[in-house]
């Protein structure tokens, strides 16, 4: 009969603790029900009474439908009773199912932070929990520096876990505080609490201070430990906590875990995996980690030819798990690493059905090869491979032409006497015959080109409103007078598609508007655009 596993998330408490990220109320309320789809059993929202959004949070009930919301707290301060700290109450007095306090169990803190007794540090352990239980029924007791206080003095950091337990903790959380242990030493030290307390009983709480925090949880689980803490895509002070999103696939999907335990998360649910991953990059205007394990663009991405000619035939030869159990999904790249079978099951997935012998695949994975040699990489840039491939397919409408632009930098003094830079551009283009002369201003040459570019293409320009520049990538390649530029630009959306295009030249413009070229016509062939008619008119922009 496989043991109940639980999983406690911290996003919102140790997730907060990480620089640069600052939740609101709301990020929060979204972030806590996201987790408790996905079947996380205990959610801690904060410390309440830490600071205004936490006790906002913890205010009113925050909508659970089956997860345990927890409101984190440390043990009473020294001098006072429990019922006396003004602290404590706020925790005791939250919205919250359980209550989590953290307390030391590292003699080294109790002499240096706190500079009390170890006998006034045990028993306000004791009396904090007994707190944290009388009132809210669940007590957890995070033991900060559990391991390194174990290394120092073990039988103090055991008297401490026993404080706890002995005053009702329902979970004595092991802390990897300041994320050193190395996983032998989490598995032997967690096997002791084990034997002694019950793994029913044991948490783990690991931090990534040695790239370790994953390993050493799944250290702790492999000694018996039953509560699992851990951060959507591994947030937390420092270098962050545990990842619960590479934690929690290998606990469902891997042997030994697999066959010893259950979660609360079902398999429907672990499919959302990806998604709960990306929400927080977004809440937080991060770009998601492309090599994220599990979740990430890579993980499913075949890039040479002999991985795709081997997954062709059959997945499981270059994929650990099918890409679907998390919600991801594979993806086959064609670059100067591809074969014929990148490049056909790249035609499959933008159905595009060609016999295999087609000597059209040869000589497009020529021309792959032979631009990627003069600086393209069309592995970061799929909507450009994707023009490439239909163009040589014929698939690809003309639907305006370009036939000149201008861009130009001035750096002056303003009227004010204030030194200020200045870019215009004017791009001059042929739509259904008519010549439209567009000018446009930008913060610098190319965003005054795509200004202008975009001002005015006639009938198209209704199918590019929703189009955003969101990222502009340049690498110099080669050194000295051979420099050419790479330009990556990534474009989104209203409906959130993204999509990579790419530009080169010797010239940082040329290689800029190439790349902006490319994504506009490739928003006007998915977005299926009409091709262009032929006549000849002139006229100015917004005439
Ligand atoms: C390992 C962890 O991640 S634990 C969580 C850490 N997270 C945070 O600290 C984020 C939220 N913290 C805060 O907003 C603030 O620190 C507060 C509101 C909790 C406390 O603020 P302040 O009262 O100004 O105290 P400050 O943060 O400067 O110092 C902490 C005090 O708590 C004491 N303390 C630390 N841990 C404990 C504990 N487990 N039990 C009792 N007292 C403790 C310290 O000795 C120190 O006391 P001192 O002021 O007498 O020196
Ligand atoms: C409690 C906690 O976050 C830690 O000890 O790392």
């Amino acid at each position: 009969m496989a043991e109940r596993l639980y999983l406690f998330d911290t996003t919102l408490r140790d997730g907060a603790q990480t620089q640069g990220v600052d939740f609101s109320v709301e990020d929060k309320r979204t972030i806590a029900a996201a987790l408790d789809r996905l079947g996380i059993d205990y959610i801690e929202g904060g410390w309440p009474g830490a600071n205004p959004t936490d006790s906002a949070f913890f205010g009113a009930p925050q909508g659970l439908k089956r997860g345990r919301m927890v409101a984190f707290g440390m043990t009473k301060r020294p001098g006072r009773s429990a019922a006396n700290d003004p602290g404590l109450a706020q925790v005791l007095d939250s919205h919250s199912d359980a209550a989590c306090l953290v307390g030391k169990t590292w003699d080294f803190h109790v002499d240096v932070a706190l500079g009390i007794s170890r006998e006034e540090n045990r028993d306000l352990i004791g009396e904090s929990i007994a707190a944290v239980k009388a009132r809210k029924g669940e007590a957890m007791f995070d033991a900060e520096h559990f391991f390194d206080g174990y290394k120092a003095n073990p039988d103090y950091a055991l008297e401490c876990l026993a404080a706890a337990y002995e005053a009702g903790a329902r979970w004595l959380v092991l802390c990897d505080t300041n994320g050193g242990s190395m996983p032998h030493e989490v598995a032997e030290i967690t096997a002791v609490a084990v034997a002694r307390f019950g793994g029913d009983r044991i948490g783990i709480h690991a931090h990534n201070d040695t790239e370790n925090a994953v390993a050493n949880s799944l250290a702790a689980v492999k000694a018996g430990a039953r509560q699992v803490q851990g951060t959507i895509n591994g947030l937390g002070e420092r270098c962050g906590n545990a990842n619960m999103i590479a934690l929690i696939p290998s606990l469902i999907l891997k042997p030994p875990f697999r066959d010893a335990l259950t979660t609360g998360i079902s398999a429907d649910q672990l499919a959302h995996l990806t998604s709960v991953s990306r929400l927080l990059d977004e809440l937080l205007n991060r770009a998601p980690n492309r090599h994220a394990a599990y979740v990430g663009e890579n993980a499913f991405a075949h890039k040479g030819g002999l991985h795709v000619s081997a997954v062709e035939k059959d997945p499981r030869t270059y994929e650990h798990v099918p890409p679907e159990t998390v919600g991801n999904a594979r993806k086959i790249l064609v670059s100067d690493q591809a074969g014929r079978s990148n490049v056909i099951a790249r035609f499959r997935e933008l159905d595009i059905h060609l016999d295999p012998k087609d000597p059209r695949i040869n000589r497009l994975l020529d021309e792959v090869k032979e631009r990627e040699a003069t600086g393209y990489a069309y592995d970061g840039a799929e909507a450009s491979f994707e023009l490439l491939a239909r163009r040589a397919l014929g698939q690809v409408p003309d639907y305006f032409q370009v036939e000149r632009y201008r861009a130009l930098v001035e750096r002056r003094y303003n009227a004010r006497g204030q030194l200020t830079t200045v870019s215009e551009a004017v791009v001059k283009c042929i739509v259904d015959g008519e010549t439209i002369l567009s000018a446009g201003e930008g913060n610098g040459p190319v965003n005054a080109l795509d200004n202008a570019l975009r001002q005015d293409l006639g009938r198209y320009s209704g199918y590019l409103k929703g189009l955003r520049l969101v990222d502009f990538k340049v690498r110099i390649l080669n050194g000295g007078t051979e420099a050419v530029t790479r330009v990556l630009v990534e474009s989104a959306d209203e409906a959130g598609a993204r999509w990579f295009t790419v530009g080169v030249s010797p010239n940082i413009v040329e290689a800029s508007f190439d790349a902006l070229m490319d994504s506009i016509v490739w928003k006007l062939y998915r977005a299926g655009a009409p091709p262009g008619r032929v006549g000849q008119t002139a006229r100015l922009a917004g005439a």
